[in-house]
């Protein structure tokens, strides 16, 4: 990531919005959201495939499901902040393999620390597992607020979006669907 750049526009943003870029409390500025960019866009410079190079033997051929897992990307709008919780499930294929839970978590992070709208992100997150399990199904839902329609414009803070994309045998089975359905929007209890 080019630092620089960014350091560089921001101080154009701040003299745009009438601001003096060399005042005390803003000197800094620049440099601190160059850092924060590196940090809430660390998934361009990230290839979320090498979350899936170990993997478990394991027969396994029912629905595992990590949900609640929260998550803040950056719409490409407006480059204000969207986020929720992502939830996301598969069915490993028939003798097929298993990835470690944090990894489904990972993934999330990998594609939602980038400029993003919710659909692709939740398309993103379902094709790479079909591309790296090779799984029998996977189901994966974002709930999100996004603060482009919360602090500005329509704004209508509490709004949220929520956005699915299915594949394979949550998609052919209406059963399965529901299933999974079922379980991410059970009430949330603590345990
Ligand atoms: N589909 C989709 N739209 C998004 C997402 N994030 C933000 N948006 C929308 O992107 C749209 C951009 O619309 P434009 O009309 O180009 O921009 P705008 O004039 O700032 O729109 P307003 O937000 O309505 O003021 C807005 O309707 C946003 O609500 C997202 O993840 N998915
Ligand atoms: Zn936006």
């Amino acid at each position: 990531m080019d630092a620089a750049k960014i350091e560089q526009g921001v101080r154009l943003i701040l003299e745009g919005i009438g601001e003096d870029p060399d005042r005390e409390g803003l000197q800094k500025t620049p440099e601190r959201v160059a850092k924060m960019y590196e940090e809430v866009f660390a998934g361009m410079t990230q290839d979320p495939s090498e979350h899936f190079e170990t993997l478990f033997d394991e027969h396994h051929e029912e629905m595992v499901l990590v949900r609640d897992i929260p998550f803040y990307s950056m719409c490409e709008h407006h480059l204000v902040p969207f986020f929720g919780l992502a939830h996301v499930a598969y069915i490993p294929a028939a003798n097929g393999r298993i990835c470690g839970l944090s990894k489904l978590a990972r993934l999330v992070d990998a594609y939602a620390k980038r400029p993003q709208v919710q659909e692709r992100l939740t398309s993103q997150i379902a094709d790479m597992l079909v591309e790296q399990l090779n799984p029998q199904g996977v189901i994966v839902v974002l709930e999100a607020e996004h603060m482009c329609m919360s602090m500005r414009g329509v704004k209508k803070p509490g709004a949220h979006t929520t956005t699915s994309a299915v594949r394979g045998a949550f998609e052919r089975s209406q059963a399965t669907r529901n299933e999974a359905l079922s379980l991410i929007f059970a009430p949330r209890r603590t345990m």
